[in-house]
């Protein structure tokens, strides 16, 4: 038996490593050694989130990751409101992560020099750089994880033991499944009461379709409740925690070393061994060989070798293999060994897939472009870049970074914080970057790492890694920035690399809204730029002026969004104004074409004559409009509503970017006048003609005849703006008053999750008294049984017969389905419903008083459906008030 204790790693200062203190809360032995991160090499890069259901355990373990690899001196506490990630004021008051915060640690921690330390890991790791992003569970900031999802390359995904999988964690494992991202699962809260670890991994084959490799079985003491280790089904070992310790003691024991009272332990690692190379040899023709090798004895092949094999497994999507651990975070179990996990079996920044692109609207990945082959693919369709093929190499060769602003904080102290990942090239303090998605040049003044809300200085973000650039004036969440050597300061690098844009992300509706109202007149600009920043931050939030009524409206994706937002705005960003009630937006749709209408702009705007016209056309979508992006030369499809822009002579409906070869007054690109038309378009969109309320599903066709509209210097982006907006307010009007228009709601996609004992009042309530629509109603504990209740045919279907779990001694309810008795009462339903968002709102409240307190539910948005019939004339009579 070895007894290992892990103490504080030792100071190291690292030369020829500018670092600079930049706020406390560190120790400068912790400093130098995170600094390190600037030099360390991709292979020993890990980007990764933590993604889960609400309450799962992710800031809790998140807090002991940080703590083991000698990052805090102490553990925080969620329940205290003391942890390191969950930093904003209304984070630690309500106890829930609103916001991902990022955060870098190393494993095994930085220590050479102490003979003492060791960690539990498998094999002798060298030090890994793991970029870690702590990502919100609740389902009203699923955009937070998206935006998040996009820039990591593997996943930990956190079970909470007793619940099983929930349903925002199905949610959200699609969405990283969509991405192509790696992951593993950590099933924590074992030691609480009713926790099934065996039933969840079933469960995780049924619910996530696909396999779970089981890597470690729970160890409970003696065989009685209380939970204490894990065995290792890798390493064919057994760990034990000490109790009631910081977890940094622990015993690691072979499995011949164990007494014979753990008898039916040593069989279940066994087993889970077998199961595990079993699983792993239909996959993988190396594991076959090992396995040959090792004359069919399961227990012979050498744990590197099955780790290896997990590693090929993880990182092949078509082997659908996921590897499972154990723990406890709170009680301190489990984790270290969750960090060897991510180090062995994660993917780094090379091994991940292509990053995505989009190149004047035509789709492609990363490599395609560095090696020339999209821009000679684009050549083909495109008379124009014809001409850049013959530059296409010189093109690429002089494009030196590419980077995603994958987050905006605003920190009281340094302004903005924008968060990049950087996927070519390298940033350097003072590099020129070019904003493709605002057409603008900023420059990184300097570059920081972050540790939550502490930072230090770093000389380079190289490819691979993740930074901050604070001081960026302008850039938002979700730009692309590259950097171009010869770039015009102004214009920036040539076409077509000037629209690059990484992994574009659609923003979901923004459904809940309250008017905002400065405290006095005096107020108003501050207000506005607490909004401005407000919506730089998370673009899921908007910020709307309705001309008519005056009033400045706020809206986002939930009412628990909005309410964080509020908080965010009048406590953090101290902005001095009232808010309205938070009511729920509807849209509204145009039913016929309109004529093209003509507008001419011809008005002072802010000191300086501003000129320019074109003509707009507006129709209606179909409801189940998907937008194909290279239909058009130029195309917006945003929040339900589509513009078109073509620059050129009428009618000429072919034209594509860059088709206009003529002249073109010097300070306009043909990217900065998509970008004014569009906004003012946009613009337009943002208030119905009948209802006030935005429209949706509206395809506006902007044409722009460049020697008939634009007048020379008086034509300025604003004026072309204002031009787009009036046109198109034209045509609206035309239709709208002519033929009328709809009135459209949001429609959600709801599942609930109740016993069997309340299914039937559940159903009644959402079927009759919400005009909800019932899709499907399963089983939520499938745990046997030779097929899956699958509800979507496009996943894979998993065999649960054949999917390996260990037997659950104490779980209440799987203890009996182990033994296939189903109490029926207690059995889990899962309810799939279409339900109007509108009868939604204060929904949990009423689910728990129909379930005594037990239902959970999820919803997300489907789509806006017209009104028609009764509920309409209700729904408008409320809204009217009359
Ligand atoms: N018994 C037990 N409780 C735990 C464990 N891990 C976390 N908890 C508790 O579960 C609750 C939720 O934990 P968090 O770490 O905030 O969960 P989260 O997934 O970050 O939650 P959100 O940020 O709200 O999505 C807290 O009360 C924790 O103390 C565990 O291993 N065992």
């Amino acid at each position: 038996m070895r007894i290992v204790r892990v103490s504080r790693p030792l100071s190291r200062s690292l030369p020829g490593l500018q670092i600079n203190r930049v706020s406390c809360g560190f120790s400068t032995s912790s400093l130098a050694r995170t600094a390190k991160d600037a030099v360390i090499e991709v292979s020993k890069t890990r980007n990764i989130g933590i993604i889960a259901h609400i309450d799962a355990g992710k800031t809790t373990t998140t807090e002991r990751m940080l703590y083991y690899s000698g990052h805090t001196r102490r553990i925080g506490n969620v329940d205290e409101g003391s942890t390191v990630t969950d930093f904003l004021p209304a984070e630690r008051a309500r106890g829930v992560t609103i916001q991902s915060a990022t955060i870098s640690l190393h494993w095994p921690p930085v220590r050479e020099n102490d003979q003492n330390i060791q960690s539990t890991k498998t094999s002798d790791l060298a030090p890994h750089n793991i970029n870690l992003i702590d990502t919100p569970g609740h389902a009203d900031f699923t955009f937070e994880v998206l935006r998040s999802l996009r820039i990591l390359d593997g996943a930990v995904c956190i079970l909470d033991g007793v619940a099983g999988v929930e349903a925002q964690t199905e949610k959200v494992w699609y969405q990283a499944a969509k991405y192509k991202i790696p992951k593993i699962i950590y099933i924590n809260k074992l030691d609480r009461d009713g926790a099934t670890f065996g039933a969840t991994v079933k469960q995780i084959a049924s619910r996530l379709h696909t396999w779970p490799a089981v890597c470690q079985v729970p160890w409970w003491e003696g065989g009685r409740r209380q939970f204490i280790g894990v065995g290792d089904a890798v390493g064919l070992r057994a760990i034990r925690w000490a109790g009631g310790g910081d977890g940094k003691s622990f015993e690691i024991t072979q499995l011949n070393k164990l007494p014979k009272s753990e008898a039916a332990f040593i069989d279940e690692i066994k087993n889970a061994r077998r199961a595990l190379v079993e699983l792993l040899s239909e996959n993988d023709d190396q594991m076959v060989e090992k396995y040959l090798e090792a004359e069919e004895d399961h227990l012979a092949i050498r744990s590197e070798d099955v780790v290896a094999s997990l590693r090929r497994c993880v990182l092949n999507p078509v082997a659908n293999i996921v590897p499972i651990f154990a723990g406890a975070s709170f009680r301190n179990i489990g984790v270290q060994l969750l960090l060897d996990a991510v180090v062995q079996l994660l993917p780094n920044p090379a091994d991940a897939p292509d990053p995505e692109l989009n190149l004047g609207g035509v789709e492609g990945t990363l490599s395609r472009l560095m090696n020339g082959d999209m821009l000679s693919t684009m050549s083909s369709h495109n008379s124009k870049v014809a001409k850049h093929k013959r530059h296409a190499n010189a093109l690429v060769q002089n494009l030196e970074t590419c980077a995603l602003a994958f987050k905006v904080v605003h920190d009281p102290r340094r302004g903005a914080l924008v968060y990049v990942r950087v996927y070519s090239g390298i940033i350097t303090p003072r590099s020129l970057l070019f904003n493709t998605n605002l057409q603008i040049s900023e420059r990184a003044p300097q570059l920081l790492k972050m540790y939550a809300s502490d930072s230090v200085q770093i000389d380079a973000i190289p490819a691979g890694q993740i930074g901050v650039i604070p001081g960026l004036k302008h850039t938002r969440t979700g730009d692309t920035l590259i950097s171009y050597i010869g770039a015009n300061q102004k214009s920036g690098p040539p076409a077509p690399l000037n629209t690059l844009q990484l992994r574009p992300i659609e923003v979901p509706p923004a459904v809940f809204f309250s008017s905002v109202e400065p405290h006095s007149l005096g107020e108003e600009k501050d207000v506005r730029t607490a909004l401005d920043l407000l919506i730089r931050e998370d673009p899921s939030l908007q910020v709307v002026d309705d001309e008519e009524s005056g009033q400045t409206l706020l809206s986002g994706m939930g009412e628990f969004h909005l309410e964080i937002a509020i908080d965010r705005l009048v406590n953090d960003l101290k902005a001095k104004a009232s808010m309205g009630r938070i009511e729920i937006a509807y849209r509204e749709s145009i039913l016929q074409a309109s004529q093209p209408e003509t507008n001419a702009f011809d008005r002072e705007q802010g000191g300086k004559q501003g000129r320019a016209s074109c003509i707009a056309t507006v129709e209606p979508l179909s409801e189940d409009y998907v937008p194909e992006l290279d239909e058009y030369g130029y195309s917006a499809y945003e929040d339900g509503n589509r513009v078109t822009i073509t620059l050129s002579s009428p009618p000429d409906p072919s034209s594509e970017l860059g088709a206009w070869d003529g002249e073109l007054p010097s300070h306009l690109s043909v990217p900065v006048i998509h970008n004014a038309v569009k906004n003012g378009a946009l613009a337009a969109l943002s208030r119905g003609i009948n209802y006030a309320f935005q429209l949706h599903n509206t395809h506006v066709f902007i044409n722009l005849n460049p020697r008939n509209h634009l007048f020379g210097a008086e034509t300025t982006p604003q004026a072309l703006s204002s031009a787009a907006r009036l046109a198109t307010k034209a045509a609206l009007k035309a239709t709208a008053l002519k033929h009328g228009s709809a009135l459209m709601e949001l429609v959600m996609n709801v599942t609930v999750s109740v016993d069997e004992a309340s299914l039937g009042a559940v159903v009644n309530d959402l079927s009759s008294s919400r005009g909800g629509h019932i899709m499907s109603l399963d089983d939520a504990d499938v745990t046997s049984g030779p097929t899956v209740n699958s509800t979507n045919e496009d996943l894979p279907r998993i065999d649960i017969s054949k999917v390996y779990a260990p037997p659950d001694p104490f779980g209440s309810s799987s203890q009996t389905q182990q033994l296939g008795i189903a109490t029926d009462s207690s059995r889990q339903r899962n309810i799939t419903a279409r339900v109007p968002l509108k009868e939604m709102v204060g929904y949990l409240k009423h689910l728990r008083s129909l379930t005594g307190g037990r239902g959970t539910f999820v919803m997300s948005a489907d789509k806006f459906e017209r009104v028609v019939g009764q509920r309409e004339k209700v729904l408008l009579k409320e809204l009217r008030g009359y």
